[in-house]
């Protein structure tokens, strides 16, 4: 390789590019200049309280909503406001909020919706077998509407019906919203298998930054639409004001005197 060659290239490694991105529901800028990538084979994660705008983001990305600015560049080809479905083909594949399932169908066909793009059934047979291991109970139910699965097991057929799409990608919108403690981290294991097992490229977004900072690699913080801090993961949870903002951890010291900073300075 010449001393000119570009680096083993970085584009290839990086499946997911936003430039600049501002997107607006109708007056109201909900994300402002957002730039962020993510790397092929990572756990990323943008955390963010309530309306911060994380949701805002995801649906950007998989054409739900289309940006008034910037650039969205998946597996290196620019996806700026295509159609969804166009994005879900390139493999892409968003588990929205609120673990949207087909309440009316089995979760069998559930999962059978999920791999609707895919003509290789030997290895959806064999993907269906997977996402059974991750989670038993969907094997147990799986001849039952998925209506009357409970909250965490929606959400866990919700996730298994992304991977049933076989994606390079899969943006995960708060996969804890509503569940207890235990589904959360039970959630969360699973994901972390996903990636590692699988090898996919898994982009989360969360309000529950303790679980999203120890399931993933790298980070960006968000506030009012724009991206203040990010970092390896191991890195930002030791930041101060990750730790009080969002850890809600405070040094009180010896004589409860607070130590932290009050103002958020994101250093
Ligand atoms: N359909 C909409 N119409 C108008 N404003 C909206 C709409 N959806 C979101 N917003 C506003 O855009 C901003 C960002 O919202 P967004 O849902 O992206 O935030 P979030 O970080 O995902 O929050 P949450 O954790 O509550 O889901 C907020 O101010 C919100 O009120």
């Amino acid at each position: 390789m010449s001393q000119d060659s570009p680096p083993a290239s970085a584009a290839a490694d990086t499946v997911l590019r936003l430039q600049n991105v501002e997107s607006s529901y109708g007056p109201i800028k909900a994300i402002r200049g957002v730039s962020l990538q993510v790397a092929r084979g990572e756990v990323a994660t943008v955390l963010g309280s309530n309306g911060a705008g994380k949701t805002t983001i995801l649906k950007t990305i998989s054409g739900i909503i289309d940006p008034r600015k910037g650039s969205v560049v998946f597996q290196g080809q620019d996806i700026t406001a295509h159609d969804p479905a166009a994005i879900v083909r390139r493999g892409l594949s968003h588990v929205p909020e609120g673990r949207e399932v087909f309440p009316l169908l089995s979760v069998r066909d559930n999962l059978l919706m999920g791999a609707y793009t895919r003509t290789d059934r030997d290895a959806v047979a064999r993907d269906m077998e997977t996402v059974y291991g991750y989670f038993p109970i969907l094997k147990e139910r799986a001849a039952q509407d998925a209506g009357l699965l409970s909250g965490g097991q929606q959400q866990m057929l919700a996730i298994s019906r992304a991977i049933m799409a076989a994606p390079a990608l899969i943006l995960l919108d708060e996969p804890s919203l509503g569940l207890s403690p235990r589904l959360t981290k039970e959630i969360f294991e699973i994901v972390v298998r996903i990636n590692r097992e699988r090898g996919t490229t898994i982009l989360l977004v969360e309000q529950n930054a303790n679980m999203a900072l120890n399931a993933s690699d790298y980070g960006y913080v968000l506030e009012n639409g724009r991206i203040v801090m990010e970092g390896a993961c191991e890195v930002l949870r030791e930041k101060d004001d990750i730790k009080e903002f969002y850890l809600g951890m405070k040094d009180e010291g010896v004589r409860g005197e607070r130590r932290w900073k009050k103002k958020k300075t994101w250093r």
